[in-house]
C-alpha cells in the first residue's frame, strides 16, 4: 500500500483523510505516527500562512513530501471568528467542548437565519527540493443552538449541513469526505497533481 504523511498532530484530522484517501490505495500516516514530539509554532495569521509553515517545517525535518491542513471555522455573526485561531479559541489547553460552548454563547439570541458559516481547509504540499503549493477548500452551513451527532471532531456537532439537512457530526466518515472543506481542498490538490499523489510510496 502506498503511505502518505500528513503533518498534522490532530486524531480527528487523521480520520478524515484516512476517509479521503483510503478509497485512493493510501495508508495515512500522521504527526503521531512519524514524529510525536514535531509540534510547529503557527504564527501565521491566515490558513496559507500557517499549512505553509507546517508542510515545509516537517518536510524538512523529516526529508519526505507531506501534506498539512489549516483549518478552521468561520461565522458571520462574529465577523468571522474562531477563523485561524479555531483551534484555541476557548484559550488554554485546546478543547473541542469549551470551543464549542464559547460560540454557542456568543450566539444566543441570534436568530437562524444570522448564524451563517463556513468551514474552511487550505492544504499545503511540501517536498525537499520543491516549491511548496497550497489548495484550498470550504464548506457552507449554519450554527445550530445545540449539538447534534457523535461523529467528526471540533465543531462539527454545531455545524448544520443545509444540502443534507444534518449537523456535520451526524454524517458517516464518507458522506463527510463528500461535502467537506477538507474534501474540496483534496480534490482541488488531486486535479492540479495527480502524478504527485500517485507517486507517493
Ligand atoms: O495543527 P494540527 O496539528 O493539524 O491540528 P489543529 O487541531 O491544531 O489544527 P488547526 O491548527 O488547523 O486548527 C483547526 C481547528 O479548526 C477546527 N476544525 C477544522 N476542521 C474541522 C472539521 O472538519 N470539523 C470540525 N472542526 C474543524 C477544529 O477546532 C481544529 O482544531
Ligand atoms: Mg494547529
Amino acid at each position: 500500500m502506498k503511505r502518505i504523511v500528513i503533518a498534522t498532530q490532530n486524531k480527528g484530522k487523521a480520520k478524515d483523510f484516512e476517509a479521503l484517501l483510503a478509497p485512493l490505495g493510501y495508508e495515512v500516516l500522521t504527526l503521531l505516527d512519524v514524529a510525536q514530539d514535531m509540534d510547529v509554532e503557527e504564527t501565521g495569521v491566515t490558513f496559507e500562512e500557517n499549512a505553509i509553515l507546517k508542510a515545509e517545517a516537517v518536510s524538512k525535518e523529516l526529508n519526505i513530501p507531506v501534506i498539512s491542513d489549516d483549518s478552521g471555522l468561520e461565522v458571520d455573526a462574529l465577523n468571522g471568528e474562531p477563523g485561524v485561531y479555531s483551534a484555541r479559541y476557548a484559550g488554554g489547553e485546546k478543547s473541542d467542548n469549551a470551543n464549542i460552548d464559547k460560540v454557542l454563547e456568543k450566539l444566543t439570541g441570534v436568530a437562524d437565519n444570522e448564524r451563517t458559516a463556513r468551514f474552511r481547509c487550505v492544504l499545503a504540499v511540501a517536498a525537499p527540493g520543491q516549491q511548496t503549493q497550497t489548495f484550498s477548500g470550504s464548506c457552507e452551513g449554519r450554527i445550530l443552538d445545540t449539538r447534534r451527532g457523535e461523529n467528526g471532531f471540533g465543531y462539527d456537532p454545531i455545524f448544520y449541513v443545509p444540502s443534507l439537512e444534518k449537523a456535520m457530526a451526524e454524517l458517516l466518515p464518507h458522506e463527510k469526505a463528500a461535502i467537506s472543506h477538507r474534501g474540496n481542498a483534496l480534490r482541488e490538490l488531486k486535479q492540479s497533481m495527480p502524478n504527485w499523489l500517485s507517486e507517493q510510496n
